[in-house]
């Protein structure tokens, strides 16, 4: 049975003044299977974050929307979402922030300590545990919000264009990085992003929205060998799938 289930999902938002509204995204059909990586592409403003905020239960949505049968109903501990702006708390250390979800599930001490220390262990931030955000790069500080996702074991990790604001190199180190975190954890993942190569590194499926309306317009099955490596996006295959994805995004701005 697929871990998440989203059929026929409409999403709209209302204006301020509460007289109209407008749907973000009509229609949408998509089932996830557990552990499974799925990317979600699409030109600005096709509702790729509704989508995930939809399915991390921060925005209501008509249709059925479901996680392990249950229907979402609002956020929950079986999800955990990781957004561009790595949300930390400033005046926590690392190891502080990464500890901060599990105290507030309120876990014994021990336990809270040797799971931080393991995440942190994972996204390579050992040495820097003791620092503060501040203090960080911002791709440091990403890891740490990976890690404190993490750490609060969901069962799905929603990401919306978690390397969004890092440079192309940080950006390319940072996926390789995530898809060895994701082989070692093995949680669902669901992640947003503009970039195709980003898309297709990543994924088992992308998924392609256009707008005008908002909706999935096709989902591409990536069958490149796991493990992936940079030197793979040179190869024929990788190139033929960019290509593909960028003649379905040109329709829409064209
Ligand atoms: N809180 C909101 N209230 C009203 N309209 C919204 C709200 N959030 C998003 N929208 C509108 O819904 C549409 C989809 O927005 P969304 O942010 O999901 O798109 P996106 O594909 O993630 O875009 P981008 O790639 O630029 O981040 C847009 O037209 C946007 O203006």
């Amino acid at each position: 049975m697929p871990q998440i289930q989203i059929e026929d999902v409409s999403i709209s938002y209302g204006s301020p003044d509460a007289k109209t509204t407008f749907k973000a995204v009509v229609g949408a059909n998509l089932a996830i299977e557990p552990g499974e990586f799925v990317t979600i592409v699409g030109p600005s403003g096709c509702g790729k974050s509704t989508l995930l905020s939809a399915i991390a239960g921060l925005v209501p949505y008509d249709g059925r929307l479901t996680i392990n049968g249950a229907a979402v109903t609002g956020p929950g501990p079986d999800r955990a979402i990781v957004f561009q702006d790595a949300s930390l708390l400033p005046w926590r250390t690392v190891h502080g922030n990464v500890r901060f979800g599990l105290e507030m599930q309120r876990k014994p001490r021990k336990f809270i300590r040797e799971r931080a220390e393991h995440f942190i262990e994972m996204v390579g931030l050992n040495a820097f545990a003791r620092y503060y955000p501040g203090q960080l790069s911002g791709g440091m500080r990403q890891r740490v919000n990976i890690a404190r996702a993490l750490a609060a074991d969901p069962q799905v990790l929603l990401m919306d264009e978690p390397f969004g604001a890092l440079d192309a190199q940080t950006r390319e180190i940072m996926g390789g990085e995530l898809l060895r975190i994701w082989e070692a954890e093995r949680k669902t993942a669901i992640f947003v992003t503009h970039d195709i190569e980003e898309a297709i590194f990543l994924a088992d499926r992308v998924v392609v929205m256009g707008r005008n309306p908002g909706r999935i317009k096709d989902v591409i099955r990536i069958d490149l060998p796991r493990r992936r490596t940079v030197e793979m996006q040179e190869e024929p295959a990788f190139l033929d799938l960019k290509r593909r994805l960028r003649a379905y995004l040109a329709e829409d701005l064209a």
